[in-house]
């Protein structure tokens, strides 16, 4: 079997305050753009095969293949099931440690294509649950369709907000920005506005009201993401923002962008949002 885990963009990211267990809670909608990895999962009937091989290509991934989100799904399901041998072969095309939430999208993809491929049966609720405990954003790519999201980015309610036809032209600059440095360097605060409110507004008013708290600290340490997102606004952006914890910047247009060749150095994709 073979799927595709896409990334996603957060529009408006407000953290609002640290929890006990050292976690923040945050609040946010969580969008699907296209860019995507490709996922292959064989079931392996060669009675000699290990239980599971993982091999990638692409994109070079930090840390041992060992500690891959792919297998961490696997083994996570392998407790509860009598999983059949599987080799996972993952291309990886979404920039790491980006704010594109890729990892987690190929944890969650893991889970759905286990489930699927085995016929386990397993609830749409319970593989949250099994994403849940893999990562944060995680168990979002199970449903994987655009959710206003709170707590630690796991708790979802239904948004209306749909950007169906829109173009995002998305640029990395390759800068790695670890999810736990882009957390040290926030003081967490309870919004003035209702993001949900907020994002019922035009989109061309977003600028003014819709924030990624994330930028106020990164944005001093790293010039060249304010650049990135003038030159998106420059380009004839509606709206344009960091994602996540960066680095990654993003810009949402009613008609497709020419980036031509506004971004050296970076990794630019586009596309249009379902
Ligand atoms: C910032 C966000 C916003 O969508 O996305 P990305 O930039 O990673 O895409 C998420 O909160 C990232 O979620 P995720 O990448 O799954 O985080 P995890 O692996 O669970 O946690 C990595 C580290 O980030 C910090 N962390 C993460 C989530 C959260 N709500 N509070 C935190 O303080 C913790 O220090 C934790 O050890
Ligand atoms: N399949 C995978 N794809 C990307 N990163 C992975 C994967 N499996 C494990 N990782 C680890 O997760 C880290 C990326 O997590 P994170 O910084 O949250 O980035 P992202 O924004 O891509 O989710 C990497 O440093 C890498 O070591």
């Amino acid at each position: 079997m073979v799927t595709f885990p896409n990334a996603k963009i957060n529009i408006g990211l407000n953290i609002v305050g640290k929890r006990p267990d050292g976690f923040h809670n945050l609040e946010s909608c969580f969008y699907p753009v296209g860019w995507a990895d490709a996922l292959e999962i064989l079931p392996q009937t060669d009675w000699h095969h290990q239980v599971v091989s993982f091999t990638s290509s692409g994109l070079s991934i930090p840390g041992n293949q060992d500690s891959n989100l792919c297998l961490k799904a696997y083994r996570l399901l392998a407790e509860d099931f009598a999983l059949p041998p599987v080799s996972i072969h993952l291309l990886k095309a979404v920039p790491i440690g980006a704010g594109l939430g890729g990892g987690s999208a190929d944890a969650a993809f893991t889970i759905k294509a286990l489930n699927q491929l085995f016929s386990l049966d397993i609830s749409t609720e319970n593989q949250q649950k099994y994403a849940r405990s893999l990562g944060s954003d995680c168990a979002f790519f199970i449903e994987n369709k655009p959710m206003y999201c709170f707590g630690k980015g796991d708790q979802f309610e239904e948004t209306s907000l749909r950007l169906t036809g829109k173009w995002i032209l998305l640029v990395n600059p390759g800068l790695h920005i670890s999810t736990a440095e882009a957390y040290s360097g926030i003081t967490p605060r309870v919004p003035t506005q209702d993001l949900r409110e907020l994002l019922q507004k035009p989109i061309g008013q977003w600028r003014d009201f819709v924030k990624n708290d994330f930028e106020e600290s990164l944005f001093k340490n790293h010039s060249v993401l304010p650049q990135i997102k003038a030159k998106i606004y420059d380009l004839g952006a509606q709206y344009a923002s960091m994602s996540g914890s960066g680095s990654t910047v993003y810009g949402i247009f009613d008609h497709e962008p020419d980036p031509a060749n506004n971004f050296q150095n970076s990794t630019v994709w586009k596309g249009e949002l379902n």
